[in-house]
């Protein structure tokens, strides 16, 4: 099914949680709605779901407008981290409860169920309750409950949260590969940026009740849009006066820049890929990360967090060393760039190829 969102609103008093969400989803894709804690992301999901009435704007389903139709005329099917398997029910019952309710014949809920059952690896466990099972068996059941009625929109909110590390983990995989064969249009919540990352074919971050950026994880990741996002997805240094750096200058509205360690190298003299583009810098803190050491180092006025790869020369406090930045993202209110260090540019042009 293909989503579209317009102009959506909603207050609670004089708190605006969600302040005019506009996006499109097309059939067939898994959505994260990722975000800090408190940004929106539920009261979007429940708004599509019907469970919560919008101030104004729209919601679309395959281009109809759904905002009058109750919740279970839409089609969805839901996975919602507090919306507890039935106790009282076996795990076949709680499957089979959609298609009982939509009053479906027992041959077919069996059928049915028992193709879920296959599917979401729960063969052997029918007859179990929900007490008797593990987190994740848990959840999974959870998910061929939502699916049984053949949703055409699946809404999962926090579906791991609850869930710990190492299943959850298992979860995820298991997820992404379930819907991608199943094909249904899903939108799930999470404020787990690794989480949105590794299942979602995009991310929308949500922030404020408003819509920072959608796009793929790799979109969002390369060229966020706006400051909040650049540090909300990945490790950042936020800093001001970045023109005092080598090779940057300061370009006229953008006050502010991003650099994410990764752009930044470090290291004695004969480790820095262009000298002349790097400038000196002096250890400050070194934290060993089990695949890298993560290093603060003082800049002039800025103090940074760069990575060091293990097969480098092992760094101290206090050390003296050379830093070059390769890039960074300066920023106002509005939009973010991608700014080159233009020396490594400018030496680059200059430097003989080796074939010659
Ligand atoms: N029924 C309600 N009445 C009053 N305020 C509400 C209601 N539902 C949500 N809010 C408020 O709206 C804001 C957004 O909440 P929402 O649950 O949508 O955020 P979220 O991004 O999903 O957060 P979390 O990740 O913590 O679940 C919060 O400040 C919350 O307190």
């Amino acid at each position: 099914m293909h989503i579209t969102v317009k102009k959506l609103c909603k207050s609670f008093g004089n708190f605006q949680a969600s302040n005019c969400v506009s996006f499109n989803i097309e059939k067939g894709k898994l959505i994260g709605l990722l975000g800090p804690s408190g940004g929106g992301k539920t009261t979007i999901l429940r708004m599509i779901a019907g469970l919560e009435e919008p101030d104004s704007g729209e919601i679309l389903f395959n281009g109809e407008c759904v905002n009058d139709k109750p919740p279970q005329e839409r089609g969805i099917g839901f996975v919602f981290q507090n919306y507890a398997l039935f106790r009282h029910m076996n795990v076949f019952q709680n499957i089979s409860f959609g298609l009982v309710v939509q009053k479906k014949s027992k041959k077919e809920i069996e059928k049915r169920v028992n193709e879920l059952i296959c599917l979401t690896g729960l063969q052997g466990l029918e007859k179990r309750y929900p007490n008797q099972l593990s987190g994740g068996q848990r959840q999974r059941v959870a998910f061929a409950r939502a699916l049984a009625p053949r949703p055409q929109l699946l809404l999962l909110d926090e579906p791991f949260a609850a869930i710990d590390a190492k299943v959850r983990k298992e979860l995820r995989t298991w997820l992404k590969d379930m819907i991608e064969k199943l094909g249904v249009t899903s939108i799930f919540v999470t404020h787990d940026q690794e989480e949105a990352i590794e299942v979602a074919d995009e991310i929308i971050i949500i922030n404020q009740g408003q819509v920072e950026q959608m796009g793929t994880p790799m979109e969002i990741y390369k060229q966020p849009k706006t400051a909040f996002v650049a540090r909300f997805i990945g490790e950042s240094n936020v800093i001001e006066n970045y023109h005092l750096l080598r090779g940057f200058e300061k370009i006229l509205q953008y006050g502010k820049a991003i650099i994410r360690p990764e752009f930044i190298e470090i290291g004695k003299e004969d480790e820095i890929s262009n000298i002349a583009a790097a400038q000196r810098g002096i250890v400050r803190h070194v934290v060993y990360k089990g695949n890298s050491w993560q290093i603060e180092v003082e800049v002039g006025s800025h103090l940074l967090v760069a990575y060091h790869a293990l097969d480098k020369k092992e760094l101290r406090v206090s050390d003296k060393v050379w830093v070059m930045i390769h890039q960074m993202h300066v920023f106002d209110d509005q939009e973010s760039i991608i700014v080159e260090n233009r020396l490594k540019r400018a030496a680059s042009q200059f430097s003989i190829p080796v074939y010659i």
